[in-house]
């Protein structure tokens, strides 16, 4: 299970952007976490990659309570976990070829040996030709980049994979094609997703459960949340 209890977050201790939020997924479930822009779905999702450490709750990681978050996270819990952003350019080095990029985390886990096999296996997967793997970002369209961080995201074979806004740039026929690979993964390997955004159709059509912020956050949580029935309402 990934068990997010009571989880408070932010950039400022006195007045932070997730306040008391809870939920879990247990594997090779879907849930889409719905929630209206700057609600703190993005510090959340950074918060269950164990790329940022809360103030206050507690992750739980296949059993066992998260004690170190970045780089002081155990190796073997970090990678447990695959994640995705919204802007693939944030996240990609401008100075790697998508070839370079994708084997990214084999090359750091000390995995070199595997990097030909898995990108040979993960790129026609997610519909990156060898000619595309030799270029650099800004010589790629956002989908096509989009697509290498997801072929990164799944190149450890994470039991965990956090999609945080992935198709938020792209246009319907790439969204469609990113969603079935990552369904295909979830399917193949029994890996539980936690899919954040503010598409309420494009979540309900993808995941098993989708669950708006206001119910996952303690009552009188005061950020802008989500009505049980996904609508946006006003907080103070
Ligand atoms: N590095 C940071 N330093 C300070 N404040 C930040 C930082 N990152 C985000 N914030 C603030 O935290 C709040 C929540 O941001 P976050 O990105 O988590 O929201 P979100 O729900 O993912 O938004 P969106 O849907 O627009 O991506 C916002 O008010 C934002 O300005």
């Amino acid at each position: 299970m990934l068990e997010l209890t009571r989880v408070t977050a932010g950039y400022d201790r006195r007045d932070p952007v997730v306040r008391e939020v809870s939920l879990s997924l247990a594997p090779g479930e879907s849930l889409g976490l719905l929630g209206p822009s700057g609600c703190g779905k993005s510090t959340l999702a950074r918060v269950a990659a164990l790329l940022h450490r809360p103030y206050g709750g507690t992750v739980v990681l296949d059993g066992e309570p998260v004690r170190g978050w970045r780089h002081r996270a155990p190796r073997a819990r970090r990678t447990a976990v695959g994640v995705v952003f919204q802007q693939p350019r944030l996240s990609a080095d401008p100075r790697l070829t998508l070839r370079e990029l994708v084997a990214q985390p084999l090359r750091a886990t000390g995995r070199r040996a595997e990097v030909a096999d898995r990108v040979a296996a993960l790129a026609p997967a997610v519909g990156l030709t060898p000619e595309l793997l030799e270029r650099r970002p800004h010589e790629v369209s956002d989908g096509q980049l989009q697509r290498a961080c997801l072929a990164r995201a799944l190149v450890l074979r994470p039991r965990w994979l956090i999609c945080d806004e992935m198709t938020a740039m792209l246009d319907a026929s790439t969204t469609a094609a990113l969603v079935a690979v990552v369904e295909s993964y979830r399917r193949e390997s029994g890996a539980g997703l936690l899919a954040v955004g503010h598409d309420r159709v494009l979540l309900e059509r993808w995941c098993d459960r989708t669950v708006g912020w206001q119910e996952c956050s303690a009552p009188g949580a005061p950020r802008g949340a989500m009505s049980p029935g996904g609508q946006e309402i006003l907080t103070t």
